[in-house]
């Protein structure tokens, strides 16, 4: 029997309940697949603000670094908001402390869901891609400058910075449809110049074998929904990745179902779904955990290398969604703990097999 330390962060709003979800399917693949899973939960974001001052701790720091992987489910809310101290930014000092460059965003089509996206069904129809978003430089971590009547944020890249993350995404395109869409800003942005420099040279240099074509971001968010089975791998830096992965969510059916798996060089991998605190939804049951539990399986495949128990994960959610159970985002009333019981119940039981693609990197 194995055993994996998996630190567990809550966090704000609809996060304490997508992560009870999240750890339920965990705890269901360690019993089914015999492994042993020791769950460490900490504070981070608003909950960590309200009890220490500090919206991301030494203590919590310290409890990821000595992690196998960590899962995290949303920080932030109006409750927050104004404050001297963000729960987004103990989020943002948390992916930079554990030098998680590469967010890795698949955006996944069920066929049982195709009337659930409001774009006609055979725009989104056998959609199969993925957005590798640079996580840790750009404007959300440069130079913070706030005076009486003007306020800047400084947006820098370096060419290692962009490198590392594009290599990244070459290798999954090659392992995927050999595909690369990086998208930038190049028109205007000094950054973007740099970033398209980089990133033809890489793919001269060693990746002359996967096809790349580089776009420009607004017109990119359009072609996004308008031809989404065009892309495979989509390269892009930090906030445009951030925008265009909350917009590619759509193309599912629902951000609730959108996960994320956030790696670097080395140390545990951060995996998070894709959405935020939902402060709507938050303390009612009424929140989809499904973006949780695949980005938990997202955590067993990239990090803790439990391909078998991820196929199960990602099987045992289909199943369910096959089965027609729907949370309140997708039409239905099924509550987020019961949705989670039930994909748990279908891990214990499964077999594994998955149709997804696989993404090899990492
Ligand atoms: N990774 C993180 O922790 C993130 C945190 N945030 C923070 O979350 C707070 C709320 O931000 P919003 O812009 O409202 O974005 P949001 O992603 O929390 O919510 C946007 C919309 O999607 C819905 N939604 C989100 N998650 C859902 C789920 N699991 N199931 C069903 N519906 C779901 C919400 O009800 C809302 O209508 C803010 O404080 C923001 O800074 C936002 C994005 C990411
Ligand atoms: C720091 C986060 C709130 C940024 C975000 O929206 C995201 O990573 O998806
Ligand atoms: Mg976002």
């Amino acid at each position: 029997m194995s055993t994996f330390n998996i630190a567990l962060l809550p966090g704000d709003g609809v996060g304490p309940e997508v992560t009870r979800a999240a750890a339920e399917v965990l705890q269901a693949v360690a019993d089914r697949f015999h492994h042993r899973f020791v769950f460490d939960t900490q504070l981070i974001g608003g909950a960590a603000i309200d009890a220490t001052g500090d919206p991301l701790t030494q203590e919590t720091l310290v409890a990821c670094r000595q992690s196998h992987a960590v899962f995290l489910g949303a920080v932030g809310g109006p409750k927050w908001d104004g404050g001297s101290r963000r729960p987004e930014q103990g989020l943002l000092e948390l992916r930079k402390a554990l030098g998680v460059f590469a967010n890795i965003r698949p955006v996944l089509i069920y066929d049982a869901l195709l009337d659930c996206s409001p774009l006609r069904r055979e725009v989104v129809a056998d959609v199969d891609l993925v957005v590798f978003r640079e996580l840790t430089g750009g404007s959300y971590f440069g130079e913070k400058r706030r005076g009486a009547d003007f306020a800047s944020d400084q947006c820098i890249y370096t060419t290692p910075e962009i490198e590392r993350v594009a290599r990244a995404a070459f290798i999954a395109a090659r392992a995927r449809r050999g595909k690369v869409t990086s998208v930038d800003k190049a028109n205007v942005l000094e950054t973007s110049r740099l970033w398209r420099e980089v990133v033809t040279d890489l793919h001269a240099k060693e990746f002359a074998d996967v096809r790349l074509e580089h776009a420009l971001v607004d017109s990119m968010s359009m072609q996004l929904i308008r031809q989404p089975r065009a892309y495979d791998v989509i390269l892009t830096e930090n906030m445009f990745g951030d925008i265009l992965s909350d917009e590619a969510s759509v193309l599912g059916g629902s951000i609730g179902l959108a996960p994320s798996a956030s790696l670097g060089a080395e140390g545990p991998g951060l995996f998070e779904p894709v959405h935020g605190s939902a402060p709507d939804l938050a303390g009612r049951d009424r929140c989809n955990p499904i973006g949780a539990i695949l980005s938990s399986a997202l955590l067993l495949r990239y990090g803790l290398r439990l391909a078998d128990e991820a196929d199960a994960v990602e099987a045992a959610v289909e199943r369910v969604i096959n089965s027609g159970a729907r949370t309140a985002d997708l039409g239905g009333d099924i509550g987020c703990q019961a949705m989670a019981e039930r994909i748990a119940d279908e891990v214990l039981r499964s077999v594994s097999h998955s149709h997804h693609v696989q993404m090899h990197w990492g």
